[in-house]
């Protein structure tokens, strides 16, 4: 048997139509057209990809874009102060602030200063908490994307056993609230987990979110699993892997996402509703 393929960018080409028809229906009710802000501090490799397929996206929707790089060196007085001023501008609905930061800037300082109904990215701790007890506003773009992908392929975590693998706060820890609130069991695996293979052989849906290229071995896979690759690792010869041994997993999984093509432009997809949700709750 081989899995079916999972088309992240298809689907998130339909989120993207979706977002540009009613960018076009508040152009023609003389609504202000959405804009996100992006701020990249130093040159993180993972992060410019990121930001030139999200330049793309907003073009491709009509959002405005307002794109800052600062130089590596910058301190963290001097990024407060640009997100106080973006804060305070009425053009801009969504302010994302490129992660990883140099180490002489506080992330979590820069997250907190984000209002939280600019923080498209989902990452301030109001809209943690607000996913935490249950009743989300802006919620984190990945984790969202994943819920997306899974609806589209009429995938409902209700009642299933869904094992997460990695525990970020961008990624993991979101994605078990997401999931939760979604009707799942869910267990969180971590650096302290003692028997990886047993978890994850035990799971009706598996995500892989760490960041190690093939960390899940294929024959860990339960036959007939759901299986969502969240990593995008950058081997020597410059091709792209995911944390999932691929090959091997598609053997024994009903579904699976590829690495590109997966969840990398359905995180791009909830960005960009994200902060169309921004600009309506604005209004
Ligand atoms: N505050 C913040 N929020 C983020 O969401 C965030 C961040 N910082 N820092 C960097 C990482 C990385 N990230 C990606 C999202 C989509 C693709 C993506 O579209 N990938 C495509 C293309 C990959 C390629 O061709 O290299 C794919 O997987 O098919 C990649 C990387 C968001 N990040």
């Amino acid at each position: 048997m081989s899995a079916q393929i999972i088309d992240g960018k298809a689907v998130s080409q339909q989120c993207l139509n979706a977002v540009a028809d009613a960018v076009a229906a508040r152009r023609a009710a003389s609504l202000r057209v959405p804009g996100l802000a992006v701020v990249l501090v130093g040159d993180d490799p993972a992060s410019a990809v990121y930001v030139r397929n999200k330049n793309h996206a907003c073009r491709q929707v009509g959002f405005e874009s307002f794109s800052y790089e600062l130089p590596a060196d910058t301190s963290e007085a001097q990024l407060l102060d640009l997100i106080d001023e973006l804060n305070d501008n009425p053009a801009v609905d969504g302010i994302l602030v490129q992660l990883p930061l140099p180490a002489q800037i506080n992330s979590q300082n820069i997250l907190e200063r984000i209002r939280p109904d600019k923080d498209v990215d989902g990452f301030h701790p109001y809209n943690v908490g607000r996913l935490a007890v249950r009743k989300p506003l802006l919620r984190p773009c990945t984790p969202k994307g994943i819920m997306t992908l899974l609806t589209a392929y009429g995938i409902d975590p209700k009642g299933q056993k869904v094992v997460i693998v990695g525990a970020s706060n961008i990624v993991g820890r979101p994605l078990a609230l997401e999931m939760m609130l979604a009707g799942a069991t869910v267990t969180v695996c971590h650096r302290f987990t003692r028997n990886l293979a047993a978890e994850v052989a035990a799971a009706d849906i598996v995500v892989a979110a760490v960041g190690k290229p093939k960390l899940i071995c294929g024959d860990w896979i339960r036959e007939g699993a759901v299986v969502v690759d969240v990593g995008i690792n950058r081997l020597a010869d410059g091709s792209l892997c995911g944390d999932v041994d691929f090959d091997a997993a598609k053997q024994r999984a009903a579904m699976i996402t590829p690495v590109p093509g997966g969840v990398g432009p359905m995180t791009i997809a909830g960005l960009l509703e994200n902060t169309l949700q921004a600009a309506q709750n604005r209004d």
